[in-house]
């Protein structure tokens, strides 16, 4: 049976499993996936990150949640910027492959990573809150009250209703704390629990919070942490120029039999 060698980074208390896969080694199912991140039987973690090489990038980021599902993750996003540094295929700034397409990374003082998302075409308005794609789907619904509001059990409903049933969302609980200031907390689709921090998340609860009136930059608290957000809006509802800033930083390495 093989070791896998690993690395655990976070970012605002999002904690992910990072894996050098420069070598193609490992090709992982949902089950071992799934295992590593079991907090009783495996690592833990939010999700699972490959660093992979790419022919036409500095490397390409393979994003899976803890149940094996793909999508943009903006919080792992930063912490493989940091880890590709660690790895030495990065020095200050990177352009990397993600789900969604290509990334811009600067590493700032103190492991701070800025990190460029994909633009963001719209706000949807809809009957619990405003949709917004910032990599992942999100819906974002304003409360009052914030951090003792019930975000696992609304959460939870809102993923698994009808209008989100099928390909499932992630929601997005927000109050407006300050001028530039808001507080968000975030139900995630395949973790099926509230994180810490979502980066997309918090992406696209800034982008929300500009329909309210705020201006970029915009402050957002998380449990985990602190992040800002920057962004350019246009006249025609769209969003450029938008920009995750926040630390991420490896807690601690180590190997792990490969799970069957
Ligand atoms: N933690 C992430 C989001 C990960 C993806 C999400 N759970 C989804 O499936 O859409 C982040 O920091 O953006």
């Amino acid at each position: 049976m093989d070791n896998i060698k690993f690395y655990k980074y976070q970012a605002t208390g999002n904690d992910f499993i990072l894996i050098d896969n420069r070598s193609t080694k490992y090709s992982l199912s949902s089950k071992q996936i799934q295992k590593l991140c079991d907090r009783k039987f495996g690592i833990g973690a939010d999700g699972l990150i490959l660093i992979q090489d790419h022919d036409d990038y500095d490397f390409e980021m393979v994003y899976y949640n803890p149940d094996g599902s793909q999508s943009l993750c903006g919080n792992g996003s930063r912490c493989a910027v940091n880890f590709a540094n660690h790895l030495g295929i990065v020095e200050k700034s990177t352009r990397f492959l993600a789900y969604d397409g290509e990334h811009q990374a600067e590493i700032l003082e103190n492991e701070e990573v800025r990190l460029k998302m994909a633009n963001v075409q719209n706000v949807r308005l809809m009957a619990d809150g405003m949709f917004i794609d910032t990599g992942s789907p999100h819906l974002v619904k304003y409360v009052i009250n914030v951090k003792n509001y019930r975000v696992y059990d609304e959460g939870k409903e809102i993923r698994n209703g009808g209008l989100f049933k099928e390909s499932g969302v992630n929601v997005n609980f927000v109050e407006v704390t300050g001028n530039s200031e808001i507080f968000a907390r975030t139900y995630e689709r395949g973790v099926e629990n509230e994180t810490l921090s979502c980066g997309t998340g918090v992406t696209a609860a800034a982008i929300s919070a500009n329909q309210k009136g705020l201006e970029s930059p915009i402050t957002v608290n998380t449990l985990g942490g602190t992040l800002a957000v920057e962004f350019k809006k246009h006249d025609d509802g769209s969003y450029s120029e938008v920009y995750l800033i926040g630390p991420a930083e490896k807690v601690f390495e180590g190997t792990i039999e490969m799970p069957a």
